[in-house]
């Protein structure tokens, strides 16, 4: 069953901040974060199903950036049952809202796109998007700290 989806993000050309909203039910899937989105009704065209779950989830019309193409055919395993086409996207009207299945959003800057807990299916593609968008999922490594031996203190003067 396919399952479509955006990846939320401030600016679709120079990408930083990504959208994740965080599921309130299932129980099985509670405070796990995903990419808003949902199943493809029968007959209905994938991008019009994305923008319908975008209004029906968040409140918000979105413009879509590119898709975020999968290893199956051109989109990314979830589970034995679903499988997911993901697209970047824009909010172009309204302000997103957790109006149904989730319970909170939050907009992650760059270099912490891993810093909630996402759910299982979704953290490897997290990992292809942020590479495709050449945003860095970790933050910056902290300078390093002096090693021992290395003070910048003057040696000590000999008698
Ligand atoms: N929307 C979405 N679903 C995901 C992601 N990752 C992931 O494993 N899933 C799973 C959770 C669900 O089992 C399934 C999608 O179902 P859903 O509950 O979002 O679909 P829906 O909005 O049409 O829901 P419903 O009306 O049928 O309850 O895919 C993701 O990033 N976004």
């Amino acid at each position: 069953m396919l399952v479509v989806a955006a990846a939320i993000v401030d600016d679709l050309g120079a990408p930083r901040r990504l959208l994740a909203a965080r599921r309130a039910q299932p129980v099985s899937l509670a405070g796990r974060w995903e990419f808003p989105g949902g199943k493809v009704e029968p007959g209905e065209d994938v991008l019009a199903a994305v923008h319908r779950e975008l209004a029906e989830e968040l409140g918000v019309e979105v413009e879509l950036g590119t898709e975020l193409v999968g290893p199956e055919g051109g989109a990314w395993r979830l589970s034995d049952r679903y499988v997911m086409r993901l697209w970047t996207a824009r909010v172009t009207v309204g302000e997103p809202q957790p109006l149904v299945e989730h319970d909170e959003l939050r907009w992650l800057d760059a270099g912490d796109w891993l810093a909630v807990p996402w759910l299982d299916a979704d953290v490897p593609i997290v990992h292809a998007l942020a590479r495709s968008l050449h945003v860095p999922v970790e933050p910056p490594p902290a300078p390093s700290a002096p090693s021992p031996g290395s003070s910048s203190a003057p040696p000590p003067v000999s008698p």
